[in-house]
């Protein structure tokens, strides 16, 4: 595997990691069978300076499920381990979901570029603020991002862990490969993920932040270059970890995908000038 977007932190993005896992599980498996489900623990920090190689166990090969497990290895240690399990398609008559939650469509929404933008285009902004906007501009991710409710940059308002937003991979991948939209789906559902935990805090800045563990259950088929609406929140947070869920909504309601992960978030309180 090779690499897409560079976080900051400068350790492979846990997203792309887990996609790339689920690439290599698909590619052991008959076209007949689809990803239902992956269970991931990111063991190591993965180096952006060389590429991934994906070990690929073939677990079990049964009538309806059929389960690999994925190591991913960098400097011969794995950095991330995966189980992927994939079922032939079977109807059923238990069929319920819960609704998607009601939101202005993404055509009235603008990405998070646009909103940097508009951000930069204010006189008073102080030069510090401009400076990290405009390297976050610099930073382009494959994936696009309309926020439901814009961030408020650089303002301390502390929100319940709560996050809502358009995304869909940039570019054109078309219908009919389902196997590739669950992966680039993997791809996306960590991006943005584990700071819905961060919500309340606005007054603390993490020190560090990094997934431990990602969980990701494949409900319907879908489109990842498509918008898809993610709904994330975070029911717990304690011990240096925070907990949070998602689900990835097709825009005609349908509940594509649900997600989970734990992240280590440790913290330092933000520190404000004095006024005196
Ligand atoms: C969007 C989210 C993402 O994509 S994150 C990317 C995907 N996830 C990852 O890369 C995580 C990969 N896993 C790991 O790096 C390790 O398993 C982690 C989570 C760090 C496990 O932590 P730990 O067992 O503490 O690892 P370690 O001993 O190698 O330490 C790593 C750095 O953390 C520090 N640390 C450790 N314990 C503490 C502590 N109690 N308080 C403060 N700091 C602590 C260590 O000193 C070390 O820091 P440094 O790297 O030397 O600067």
């Amino acid at each position: 595997g090779t690499h897409h977007w560079i976080p900051r932190s400068q350790r492979l993005f846990g997203g792309q990691i887990i996609g790339q896992a689920l690439v290599a599980a698909a590619k052991s498996v008959s076209d007949n069978l689809y990803a239902h489900s992956l269970h991931c623990y990111f063991v190591r920090a993965g180096d952006p300076k060389v590429p991934v190689l994906y070990q690929v166990d073939r677990i079990r090969d049964g009538r309806s499920f059929t389960v690999r497990s994925v190591r991913a290895i960098q400097h011969g240690q794995p950095i991330l381990i995966c189980q992927a399990s994939f079922q032939m398609l079977q109807p059923s008559p238990l069929q319920h979901q819960f609704t998607m939650p009601v939101v202005p469509p993404p055509e009235d929404l603008l990405t998070v570029e646009e909103l940097i933008r508009l951000y930069l285009s204010k006189p008073d902004l102080a030069e510090k603020y401009k400076l990290g906007l405009n390297k976050l501009l610099a930073n382009e991710v494959p994936i696009e991002i309309k926020p439901v409710n814009p961030p408020v940059f650089y303002k301390l308002t502390a929100s319940e862990p709560k996050n809502l937003f358009w995304v869909r991979a940039r570019g054109y991948i078309g219908e009919g490969n389902m196997k590739l939209h669950c992966c680039v789906a993997a791809y996306v559902s960590d991006f943005a993920f584990l700071g819905t935990a961060l919500l309340p805090y606005p007054g603390y800045r993490a020190q560090f932040a990094a997934s431990l563990d990602h969980a990701m259950w494949f409900h319907s088929t879908f489109r990842s270059d498509e918008w898809m609406l993610y709904e994330c929140e975070s029911p717990w947070a304690g011990g240096s970890r925070g907990l949070v869920q998602g689900r990835l909504w097709r825009r005609d309601g349908v509940l594509a995908a649900s997600c989970s992960q734990e992240g280590v978030l440790r913290v330092k309180p933000v520190t404000r000038p004095s006024k005196l």
